[in-house]
């Protein structure tokens, strides 16, 4: 779909690039001719990736030990990439989560989410935005987000409430950043398994609900160069004229919910027989009782 230039010059930050999504989109930024930075709080991890990454795809990856909980951390990690040169880009995509009934969730529960989803997000945006701003540079701004943004989700309030506020941020910041030439936008994926969403998600192993890709009408779960493609098309140039704009990609996950009629997908065409007698049947008793028409 693209080729190995199509990133070229532009040098991008992906938060929790080491792992799961993250270290695939840096795959895919990468194979098409960034210069990638990932961050995350583990060494060992960040290290293994980058050597991986690097020796897969031949290209330039750093990583930075830093904490999105930690504004400190933040700007001292942005100072030092953009010593070695501006960055052209940003991927929020560093979270947390788990699944906890809500009434189980203490202050510092939902905090532990809440600080690294919403403001740990803000903070970045607002360490690379504001030196974009003074240095007269445009720039590409894009966080991984989650369906729930449009539906909510029981079961993960916090990272529900916390992701629909960096979709606020995502629109706001679209129109007050747009006379730079910043733009922002997002992504919302569907179930793309990783070993760090599942193990806080699915900790039983029994897939239901959003981890499930029975309920997504398309039958399958995300394969990560399908997110990988959508993050270098907003990274790349070209469409400079999108930004605002949260974008899914879920197989069509969040239109099947249970508030339609998204399960009868599953019926056969003798239950489709069936309901079209049942329904006429009811129409004729309807009809035979009307005093009118
Ligand atoms: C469709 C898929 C969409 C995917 C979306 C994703 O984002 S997937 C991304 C998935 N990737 C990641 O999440 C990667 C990053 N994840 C992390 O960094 C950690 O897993 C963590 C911060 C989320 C929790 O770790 P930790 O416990 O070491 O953190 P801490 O020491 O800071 O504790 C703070 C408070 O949290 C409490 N608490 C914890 N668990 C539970 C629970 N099950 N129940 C209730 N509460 C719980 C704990 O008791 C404490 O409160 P207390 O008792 O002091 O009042
Ligand atoms: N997998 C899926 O199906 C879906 C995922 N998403 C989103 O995709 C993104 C990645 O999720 P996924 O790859 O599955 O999960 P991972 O757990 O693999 O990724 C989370 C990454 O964030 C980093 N991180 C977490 N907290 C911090 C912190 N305080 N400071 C710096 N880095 C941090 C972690 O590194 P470390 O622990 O070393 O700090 C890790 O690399 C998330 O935003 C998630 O909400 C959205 C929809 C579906």
């Amino acid at each position: 779909m693209f080729n190995s230039s199509t990133l070229s010059n532009k040098r991008i930050l992906v938060t929790g690039g080491g792992t799961g999504l993250g270290k695939e989109i840096s795959r895919g930024l990468l194979a098409s001719g960034a210069e990638v930075y990932i961050c995350g709080r583990r060494e060992n991890v960040l290290k293994t990736t980058c050597e991986e990454l690097s020796k897969d795809t031949g290209g330039k990856i750093h990583y930075r030990i830093c904490d999105i909980r930690d504004p400190e951390s933040i700007d001292d990690m942005v100072e030092s990439i953009f010593t070695e040169g501006p960055l052209t880009g940003l991927i929020n995509n560093a979270a947390a989560n788990f699944i906890s009934p809500t009434k189980d969730l203490s202050p510092r529960g939902y905090q532990a989410i809440r600080s690294t989803v919403m403001d740990g997000s803000f903070y970045t945006v607002l360490a690379v935005g504001k030196r974009w701003i003074n240095l007269g540079i445009r720039g590409s701004i894009v966080s991984n987000l989650v369906t729930w943004v449009w539906t909510g989700s029981a079961y993960v309030v916090p990272s529900a409430m916390s992701k629909t506020a960096i979709d606020s941020m995502t629109k706001s910041l679209a129109v007050e950043w747009g006379p730079y030439g910043i733009r922002l936008n997002a992504v919302a994926p569907g179930p793309f398994p990783t070993e760090g969403a599942w193990e806080k998600l699915n900790p039983t192993g029994k897939s239901s609900g959003a981890t499930d890709s029975s309920s997504v009408p398309m039958r399958r779960y995300g394969e990560m160069p399908e997110l990988a493609n959508l993050m270098i098309f907003l990274q790349a140039d070209g469409c400079d004229y999108l930004t605002g704009q949260t974008i899914a990609i879920d197989g069509g996950h969040h239109l099947a919910a249970p508030s339609t009629f998204a399960s009868l997908s599953d019926l056969s065409d003798d239950d489709w027989g069936n309901i079209r007698d049942n329904i006429k049947a009811s129409a004729e008793k309807e009809k035979s009782e009307r005093s009118i028409g």
